[in-house]
Order: C-alpha cells, then sequence, then structure tokens
C-alpha cells in the first residue's frame, strides 16, 4: 500500500506546563481549516477537566484524555483514542497536545501501538519551550523539571522558542543558544504567543518524514527512526519500546514527572475578584501553573483565568453547556493544605458577606 497516499499525518506537541501549547495548537487548527482540512485533537490533562478544550472551536473533533498523563498511566488508551477519533471523523490531520509533564519519547510508544491497528503517520514532535523559564532553570541547575525539559527538547522535530517578548535581545540569543546545544540538528523559531507569518515547515517536517519513511521498514520503525531528532536523546529506544507494554511493572520504569502535583478545587459559590487575584499573587514559587473557570461576586460574565509562572491572565467566556466553576492548580511539591485552605477562606469571606 501508499503509506504516504493513505495515513493520516499525527502532529504530538510538546513543552513543560504553561509554554504555550495551547495557543500553538489554536493558531495549527486555524491554518489547517484555513487549508480546507478537518483537524482532529486528543487533548491530555493530568486534572479531572479540560479546560484547554473551551478555548477551541466546538467543530474541531476532539477526544479528551484526562485524570492522567498519556506518556504513562494512559499510553496504553491513546492508540485506542486515535483508532475511535479516526473511525468517527475521519480527520485530514491530528494533533496530540500532552500534559507538559509528559516525555515526549514515551507518548511515542502509544502513537506507535496506534499505528498497529490505523495508517498513521507520526510527522512531528513540536516542543514549545517557554524562553525566560528555559533560561531560569537552567541557572538553577540540575532539577527533574529542568530535566525534563531537556528531554522535551531533546527529542523535539521543531522547537518554538516562546515568549520573547519577555526576554532582552541578549536572552534570547542566550536561549537560542541554550536549545542548539541541546538539540543541534532541529530549526529553532522565535515567536511571541507562537505567531509566525509562514508555516509552510509544516509541509517541510511531511517531506522529511516521507522521506524518512520511504528508508524504513514500516510505519513504527518510521516513528521511532525519524522522530527524535537528536544524537543526543537521552532515552534508550529499545529500552523505552519494551515499556510501552510492561504496564503490570511499572515499578520498573522511573517517570520522571512523578514530582508533579495537580489539586482540582471545584467552586461552591463565586468569590471576589480582587481576593482571588491577590490569592494568585501569593502563590508559592513551586506552584507554576494554574488555570480554571470563574464566576466572580464582583463582575457578571464568567471568566476563564490563566496564570503561569506569576503572571496571569482572564478571559471572558461563554461556555457551551454546563461547565463548573473551577480551579486546578500544578506544581512541585506544594502544600496541598495551605491551598486549600486558602481556597475555602475565599469562599468563607463571601459567605460571611452575604
Ligand atoms: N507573554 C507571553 N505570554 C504567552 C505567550 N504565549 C502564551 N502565553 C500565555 O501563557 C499562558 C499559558 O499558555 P498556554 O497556551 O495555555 O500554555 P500550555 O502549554 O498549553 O499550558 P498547559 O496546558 O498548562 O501545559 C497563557 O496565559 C498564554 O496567554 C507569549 O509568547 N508571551
Amino acid at each position: 500500500m501508499n503509506n504516504k497516499e493513505q495515513s493520516i499525518p499525527v502532529h504530538l506537541l510538546s513543552g513543560f506546563l504553561g509554554s504555550g501549547k495551547t495557543t500553538l495548537l489554536g493558531r495549527l487548527l486555524d491554518y489547517y481549516k484555513g487549508q480546507g482540512k478537518k483537524p482532529a485533537v486528543i487533548m491530555n490533562e493530568l486534572g479531572d477537566i479540560n479546560l484547554d478544550g473551551q478555548l477551541l472551536s466546538d467543530e474541531v473533533p476532539m477526544a479528551e484524555m484526562l485524570s492522567g498523563c498519556i506518556c504513562c498511566t494512559m499510553r496504553g488508551d491513546l492508540g485506542m483514542e486515535i483508532s475511535m477519533l479516526i473511525d468517527e471523523h475521519q480527520p485530514d490531520v491530528i494533533f496530540i497536545e500532552s500534559t507538559g509533564a509528559a516525555n515526549p519519547m514515551e507518548t511515542l510508544d502509544g502513537v506507535t501501538e496506534a499505528a498497529m491497528y490505523k495508517a498513521i503517520d507520526l510527522r512531528s514532535i513540536i516542543t514549545v519551550v517557554d524562553g525566560p523559564e528555559l533560561l531560569k532553570r537552567s541557572r538553577e541547575g540540575k532539577s527533574r523539571t529542568f530535566k525534563l525539559m531537556q528531554e522535551q527538547i531533546r527529542c523535539a522535530t521543531v522547537l518554538l522558542l516562546n515568549k520573547v517578548d519577555k526576554l532582552e535581545p541578549e536572552q534570547l540569543v542566550e536561549a537560542q543558544q541554550l536549545l542548539r546545544d541541546l538539540n543541534p540538528h532541529t530549526p529553532v523559531i522565535a515567536t511571541v504567543r507562537c505567531t509566525l507569518d509562514d508555516w509552510s515547515w509544516l509541509d517541510a517536517e511531511a517531506a522529511r518524514a516521507a522521506n524518512a519513511h520511504e528508508h524504513s521498514g514500516g510505519e513504527a520503525a518510521d516513528a521511532e527512526g525519524h522522530v527524535c531528532s537528536s544524537d543526543g536523546c537521552s532515552h534508550d529506544h529499545g529500552q523505552a519500546h519494551a515499556h510501552s507494554y510492561d504496564e503490570h511493572n511499572p515499578a520498573g520504569h522511573h517517570h520522571s514527572h512523578d514530582h508533579v502535583m495537580v489539586v482540582t478545587h471545584y467552586w461552591r459559590k463565586p468569590v471576589s475578584s480582587t481576593a482571588f487575584e491577590a490569592l494568585l499573587q501569593r502563590l508559592p514559587d513551586r506552584i507554576y501553573r494554574a488555570k480554571g473557570i470563574m464566576t466572580f461576586t464582583d463582575t457578571p460574565s464568567r471568566f476563564l483565568f490563566q496564570y503561569a509562572y506569576r503572571e496571569s491572565d482572564f478571559m471572558k467566556i461563554e461556555p457551551q453547556g454546563h461547565v463548573n466553576d473551577v480551579a486546578v492548580f500544578i506544581g512541585e511539591h506544594f502544600s496541598k493544605d495551605w491551598l486549600l485552605r486558602e481556597l475555602e477562606l475565599l469562599e468563607q469571606a463571601e459567605a460571611a458577606e452575604e
């Protein structure tokens, strides 16, 4: 069979928490829809709700994989989700947005598994890098988070150096150099909010993948053969593959994001926007990401809030159907008790004022 003509391209979006993956996904969907193509999305969240999905158009077929990570606990399900998405919607292209904590090489196993049943072709791993966060983490030296970031960078076929609006010119050069050191073979594109005039590199990726395909023995080999562009990738490919089917022995495999913690809080009542913003400002550094849907007492519309590394952002929304008010906090080794108490206090303050 002619794989190139029949297989559905799959792009994996990787990148640390809050780096801009959903922002990129929005742009990619616009680009493909503009070309009259039908994209589909698989979104993975560590928490049990998918807030990012609220930002995407209802027309885009989407499979949600919640409360786990597709690179480990849900890896077996990824293949099935891809299969079902293809059967139900026959998309022209599939994007997989993994959680920021996911290791792309391990997610690849799930994709590879799907390739056994469906004609899909993993075309690229696009890693979105938060420029300021990369510099900060690299200066702090060894940490598990930095290690994960490095793995995501090493395994990329395209690197988007994002949030360059927050970098001084010399910092931009430093960040670009860091990326080149970690992954010398991959193009680095500097972006603000993942905005690009020219998306032709997507086709270049496709051409490169197609080329690799011709020289490989099949889809699974292809996925492993061309996707990890760096010689310095920290994973032993053979070993990673063996682990993918070893779900009964998780102890034998140490995941790099065991330390990432998630707190999901369903609001029982609207709270004050000022008090909530004040809470965001005093969140400990270890909580580096938060997002949620809020109803405030002091303003009429509902909001989607985003918090990433001390910066917050509120966007008015009108959710389709029923959506809970909820906040999800992600970080490393922070005190869940402290956070839950603070959230409770916000709600109690409102009750006292009623
Ligand atoms: N200043 C600045 N902010 C950005 C840029 N790109 C994205 N953001 C903001 O960063 C926050 C996180 O962006 P997302 O696209 O949701 O990031 P993500 O990687 O999908 O986040 P997770 O789903 O938590 O992993 C949002 O508030 C964005 O508006 C950028 O280039 N510059």
